[in-house]
């Protein structure tokens, strides 16, 4: 009941946080063109869209993959990029207008986040403001660092129940006294849009297999490069990270995408070796500037999904977020780079309302 309460109060304090939030929002600020050239090395700059559509090809359904990548070249792409940015992100705000028209039923997300991490914080402010873009509800439940493991399980149980709720997602990284394991014990499989649940990974890597949900950001990683364009079958990638959340669905993912996929960890021993030989790389590692011009094999299409952040007074929030890839170094070797923040993090938080409405839709049988 105490930690009933707690939610709801903490509810209302964060939505009304977000308003003030809005104004730098990634999601309102961001560019319609995806891609940017870079005039002065020739590099794209894969920007995030505002907003992905709802129809990313059918990987899933075998037989299929033959048709759907062969997108012809990376270049001069912008145009029709623009265009599907615009339709995708009106697609997901129909869909829920749709629903609630339909139904009288909005999807609905709840976060549980642990601690007073302020880039945790700032994370899950603009996950809440893309939820209220798109129509859908969202609630927050703050717990106390020193919360116990029972009073984070009860939030989740708690969610699972609600019929409001159609996903549920622990913000990581929890406090060390927090097994993260013991989540997806009580997460319902049906509401784990994050993609956590051992059932839903498993399902990535097995053929033939479908899973309910993708975790978001290896899955923001692939909508990227196939809205931009890049060829992924036969390619060779390399994913620095093995993380349950990013780099292990990533390597899974790209080889279900038919590339021939490496994986790089903090035990690989000379690792620029093996990321100069990629076409793709994804790095998830939370290393700023780890990854230098001459790990890159010119040409190579580069992801950053790392996000550190780096103490500076100079701005607004006290910090700066950095990427692991030495970003000036990359934009000299690369074919196309994602900037940080403006590449990833807006996937993700796309990602998130894709699986938060395929959710609902799920839970109401609402086609
Ligand atoms: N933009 C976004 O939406 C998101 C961004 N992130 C960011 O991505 C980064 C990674 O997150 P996450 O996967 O959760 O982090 P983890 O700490 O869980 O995993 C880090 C991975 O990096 C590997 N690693 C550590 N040091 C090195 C090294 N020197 N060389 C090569 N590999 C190394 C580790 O290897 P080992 O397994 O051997 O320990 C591990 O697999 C963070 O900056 C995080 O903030 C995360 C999620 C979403
Ligand atoms: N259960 C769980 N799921 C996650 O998906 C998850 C997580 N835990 N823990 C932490 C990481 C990190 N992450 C980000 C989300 C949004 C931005 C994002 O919005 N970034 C903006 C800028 C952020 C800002 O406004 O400063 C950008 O890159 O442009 C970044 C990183 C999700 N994560």
């Amino acid at each position: 009941m105490m930690v009933g309460y707690f939610m709801r109060r903490m509810t209302v304090s964060m939505s009304w946080q977000n308003k003030a939030l809005r104004q730098r929002s990634s999601f309102t600020t961001m560019t319609h063109n995806s891609i940017l050239k870079d005039s002065s090395h020739g590099c794209q700059i894969l920007m995030s869209p505002t907003l992905v559509s709802l129809d990313s090809p059918d990987i899933w359904a075998s037989n299929n993959h033959h048709t759907h990548y062969q997108f012809s070249s990376n270049r001069n792409f912008s145009n029709e990029q623009t265009a599907a940015v615009i339709n995708g992100q009106s697609k997901i705000a129909c869909e829920v207008r749709r629903m609630e028209d339909s139904i009288g039923n909005v999807p609905g997300l709840a976060v549980i986040m642990v601690g007073d991490r302020r880039d945790s914080q700032t994370y899950v402010r603009n996950k809440i403001l893309a939820c209220e873009e798109v129509g859908m509800v969202s609630t927050v439940t703050a717990l106390p660092n020193d919360c116990t493991e029972h009073e984070l399980l009860s939030a989740v149980a708690s969610f699972n129940v609600d019929p409001s709720v159609h996903g549920v997602l622990v913000q990581l990284p929890l406090p060390q006294h927090l097994d993260v394991r013991k989540i997806s014990d009580v997460l319902s499989l049906e509401k784990d849009v994050d993609g956590f649940h051992p059932i839903n990974i498993g399902n990535i890597a097995m053929r033939g297999r479908e899973p309910l949900f993708i975790s978001c950001t290896p899955k923001g990683c692939i909508e990227l490069l196939i809205r931009s364009g890049i060829e992924i079958m036969g390619k060779k990638a390399v994913v620095i990270g093995r993380s349950n959340i990013v780099g292990l669905p990533a390597s899974l993912l790209l080889q279900r995408h038919h590339a021939t996929v490496s994986i790089v960890h903090a035990f690989t021993e000379n690792p620029e070796h093996i990321t100069r030989e990629a076409d793709i790389l994804i790095t998830a590692v939370g290393m700023p500037n780890l990854v230098r011009g001459n790990w890159l094999k010119p040409g190579a299409v580069v992801i950053d999904v790392g996000t550190s952040p780096i103490e500076d007074a100079s701005c607004e929030l006290g910090y700066r977020l950095m990427g692991d890839v030495c970003y000036e170094e990359a934009v000299r070797v690369a074919s196309a780079v994602t900037p940080v923040p403006g590449g990833i993090g807006p996937m993700t938080i796309a990602m998130l309302l894709c699986n938060t409405l395929d959710a609902a839709k799920r839970a109401h049988n609402f086609i």
